[in-house]
């Protein structure tokens, strides 16, 4: 039974007047970008309520869409029936055959915003789900706790009628909670850490940290390919590629190798910083956990968030393994992060990573580095950026 209408449900419950107005505004911008290919729907606000009308345009391709909006908690398919008794008895029964699986029990819920149809709420409560009842072998009817809820709104207009929830990503609306730049590795991890700061309203730009030659192409195409994915979530997105190879080959050469991993991630933070500050980012995410590896131990991750002063939110620092797997199998990047291909860090990963560095040294040993200053610069001014989305990839000046 083809859908006439989608009610979509936008949420935080925290939310309160202005605030949800302009949550609710941002949602439905959202909402017209990711919609933009099917002309014929229309966005309708009506008693308090968000419609989505569809005017014969596919539920099922649209259904796919809304699951990426964030700010959506979730919609329904709706059908639109003459105000009138036999032809809301019809339609429910009918829904009510289609759920799957088949319900063992229901209640009919209505709502006669219409206050001149001549049977009241409660009254149609009984007209309709007896006629449900009756057509249906088996059902039974549970005003506590039904397995269907069926909703009928009644209005002058047309009876709305619908039982499907559609469970939609929750969340605040993408850029509610400013920008700020992902420091996007090839792992598994970052892409998350991305996706979950997108989930709680910021957007985002990537940088990614690449070592040709000692990393290939194929390294760097899949940093992208696992952009491209969280760009499913924002439209496009920008990626800044950042030449390293300089700055770890001379790291490499220092005799404290035990050190070299946090003198990378220090300066990789530096770079960060740097472009953030360029394009109006205000902190910078990262892909750690506490723990798994030398260099997210929290003396590492202190010594190492010691290079910036810009706030550095890491959306998975206590978060199992396995939770995060889950995530990126649900966001599609996984298979991507598994492929084979060589991380910057991982080549130059010394056999004993210190776990526990000391601050002092490290700085004392970072200055007499003359070259890293400049180097860091000439990092920044040869960085490229590109935006890429699902659907296209343009190559725009460094200077971005
Ligand atoms: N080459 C890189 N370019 C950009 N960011 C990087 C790079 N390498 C590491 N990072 C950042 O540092 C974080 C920690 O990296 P590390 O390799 O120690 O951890 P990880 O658990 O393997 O993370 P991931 O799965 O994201 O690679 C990453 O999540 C990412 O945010």
């Amino acid at each position: 039974m083809k859908p006439d209408y989608i009610l979509l449900r936008l949420g935080e419950l925290t939310l309160k007047g202005r605030n949800r107005s302009v949550f609710e505004n941002r949602v439905l911008t959202q909402l017209r970008d990711f919609l933009k290919s099917y002309p014929n729907i229309q966005i309708i606000k009506n008693y308090g309520r968000v419609y989505i009308q569809l005017n014969g345009e596919p539920f099922k391709d649209i259904a796919e869409q809304l699951k990426k909006i964030f700010g959506l908690v979730s919609f329904s398919p709706v059908n639109k029936v003459d105000t009138e008794l036999e032809a809301m008895r019809k339609v429910s029964l009918e829904l009510m055959n289609n759920v799957s699986p088949k319900p063992k029990t229901f209640k009919v819920s209505v709502r006669r915003a219409y206050k001149h149809f001549p049977h009241d709420s409660q009254e149609l409560n009984h007209l309709i789900g007896g006629y449900v009842l009756h057509h249906t072998p088996g059902l039974k009817v549970n005003v506590h706790e039904p397995d269907v809820i069926l909703k009928v709104e009644v209005r002058e207009e047309g009876t709305f009628i619908y039982s499907e929830i559609i469970p939609g990503l929750g969340g605040f609306p993408l850029g509610s909670s400013g920008k700020s730049m992902l420091m996007l590795s090839g792992g598994i991890d970052s892409p998350v850490a991305g996706y979950l700061a997108m989930k709680r309203g910021m957007k985002l730009e990537a940088v990614h940290f690449h070592s040709a030659p000692f990393t290939s192409e194929r390294a760097k195409q899949k940093v992208i390919d696992l952009a491209k994915e969280l760009t499913n979530y924002s439209g496009k997105m920008k990626v800044h590629i950042v030449p390293f190879t300089e700055i770890q080959t001379k790291f490499n050469e220092h005799p404290r190798k035990n050190l070299i991993i946090t003198f990378m991630r220090r300066a990789m933070l530096r770079i960060t910083e740097k472009l953030a500050e360029k394009n109006g980012n205000l902190g910078i995410i990262t892909g750690d956990n506490l723990g798994q590896v030398a260099s997210q131990t929290l003396s590492s991750l202190n010594v190492i968030g010691r290079a910036t002063s810009m706030p550095i939110l890491r959306p998975l620092i206590t978060m199992d393994k396995n939770e995060i797997i889950r995530i990126a199998e649900d966001i599609n990047t996984f298979d991507i992060s598994i492929l084979p291909y060589e991380d910057c860090c991982t080549i130059f990963l010394p056999k004993n990573p210190s776990t526990n560095p000391n601050l002092g040294v490290v700085e004392r040993i970072e200055e007499t580095m003359e070259w890293l200053p400049q180097s860091i610069e000439d990092a920044v001014e040869n960085t490229e950026t590109i935006i890429v989305s699902k659907q296209e990839e343009e190559k725009l000046s460094h200077l971005f």
